[in-house]
């Protein structure tokens, strides 16, 4: 017999729900829950005594609802979800089998920042993580859209949920980044989103806040159809490559831990069997590059009809590679809301005119944010083209990293990043630089073999 406090929230939703709350509204049939009875976010990682179990699932009687399957698909529009308006004893809780979990509120979850940290100590400390702010003061950012909500200046100014803001302080954000200042707000009040910011400016937390933020706050008595295999996760993050997707669910699990929320990826490039293992125990947002998403929607895996959330980065990128067909089938193909239903966020580091194409098909009555030059490279690198005979370029290389150790900057140790063409030639220039004085650690890319130097 199971007796763990997941195990009665379970039971004792079913017995309510066989009880008869909606046994009338014909919606909720099962007496007993099997596997896959779902439980929500919210509720997934409490202990018994600090939180009662959910009240059972009641039909789709409120507002917030995304009702009715067999009629307005998605139950109207996407405002319902109603993520601002949200306070916790308003939740209805509710159950089912969406994310075709099992077992999912016992499952011990690995904590993403190693040693439990005191989190008080690190936010008193004021330290980040490397970002430069003082060189954000100065960067341009401009909105533009109807009724474009205003910029945060503190992460305590917007209501993102205990749990997040202890994971945001764990991970020694003191205060938001520009595009983040602007993002949030945004996104938290509901609108779709089209970002022009570089990377390195902190969009990953710009589009994984509000989402998962919403996860939380959000109704959880959508009941979607049950379906062999198939889950049904409430936001999608398209990224280009397996490195971006691999460092957003890095990034996104921190930020989600111990709010039940839970993160998987999916990528191209590596066997389909463990990640449909992951996607088996249970999915709300699932990070994917779009080759490996359309594979797991043909074999019907994934259901994209519940998503709420749907955020593309790096857009300009995944064009480059030639993903457009593969994103407009999964965002206009398959079962995924359409626009104004769900809510989107397209960032992009450029705005050419294919982006452009983009944003107006899949967003609606969007608010557009540019953080810093569109399209150029950041201020805070000074890049250098010097013209170098082949034959020349390891005494050159040479003369710069003595220059470079001999100046120092600021009594800091820097490290050298040294792009190669082939292994072979990189495995060479590893070799003759620790020869010369330079240890130096090669690392085999698919496609691009990269040195870096002490
Ligand atoms: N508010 C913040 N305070 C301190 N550090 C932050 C903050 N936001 C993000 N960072 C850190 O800055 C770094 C860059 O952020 P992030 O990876 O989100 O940028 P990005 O724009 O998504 O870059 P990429 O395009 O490479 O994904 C990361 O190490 C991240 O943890």
């Amino acid at each position: 017999m199971r007796s763990s406090w997941a195990d009665s929230v379970v039971n004792s939703a079913a017995e309510n729900v066989a009880a008869g709350s909606s046994a009338s509204n014909g919606v909720v049939t099962a007496a007993k829950p099997t596997r896959g009875a779902y439980i929500p976010p919210h509720l997934r990682n409490l202990t018994p005594s600090s939180e009662p179990p959910a009240p059972a699932y009641s039909g789709p009687s409120s507002a917030n609802d995304r009702s009715g399957y067999g009629g307005n698909r998605w139950g109207g529009p996407r405002n319902d979800f109603n993520q601002t308006g949200y306070s916790s004893g308003g939740r209805t809780g509710g159950w089912n089998n969406r994310s075709g979990g099992w077992d999912r509120g016992r499952e011990r979850e690995v904590n993403p920042f190693g040693d439990d940290v005191d989190t008080e100590k690190v936010f008193s400390e004021q330290e980040n993580t490397g970002i430069n702010f003082d060189a954000y003061e100065d960067i341009p950012v401009e909105t533009s859209g109807d009724n474009v909500p205003p910029p945060v200046n503190t992460f305590a100014e917007i209501d993102l949920g205990e749990a997040l803001n202890q994971n945001i302080k764990r991970c020694k954000y003191v205060k938001p980044t520009p595009v983040q200042r602007h993002a949030i707000p945004i996104s938290l009040a509901g609108r779709d989103l089209m970002a022009c910011a570089q990377t390195g400016s902190g969009k990953t937390a710009a589009f994984c806040f509000p989402i998962i933020s919403g996860i939380m706050k959000g109704q959880a008595s959508q009941r979607p159809p049950r379906g062999a295999r198939t889950v049904y996760p409430l936001a999608l993050i398209l990224s280009p490559t397996r490195e971006l997707s691999c460092q957003i669910h890095d990034e996104a699990k921190k930020f989600s831990y111990q709010t039940g929320v839970k993160v998987v990826v999916a990528y191209g490039g590596a066997p389909i069997s463990q990640q449909l293992r992951d996607l088996e125990r249970g999915v709300d947002i699932l990070v994917a590059t779009p080759g490996r998403l359309v594979d797991l929607l043909e074999r019907a895996r994934v259901s994209l009809q519940m998503i709420r959330y749907l955020a593309l980065d790096e857009a300009d990128r995944m064009l480059d590679m030639g993903f457009e067909p593969q994103i407009r089938k999964i965002v206009e193909q398959m079962d995924m809301p359409p626009q104004g239903v769900r809510q989107t966020m397209l960032f992009s580091a450029t705005f050419p005119k294919e982006i452009q194409r983009l944003a107006s098909d899949f967003l609606s009555n969007y608010v557009f944010l540019a953080v810093g030059r569109v399209g150029s490279s950041t201020d805070l690198i000074v890049q250098r083209v010097e013209f170098v005979h082949d034959t020349d370029k390891r005494s050159h290389l040479m003369d710069l990293l003595h220059a470079q150790r001999a100046n120092g900057v600021h009594g800091k140790q820097y490290l050298t990043l040294v792009f190669v063409e082939t292994k072979k030639g990189a495995d060479s220039l590893e070799h003759w630089l620790c020869m010369n004085g330079f240890p130096a650690t090669t690392i085999h890319g698919d496609r691009t073999q990269q040195v870096s130097l002490m």
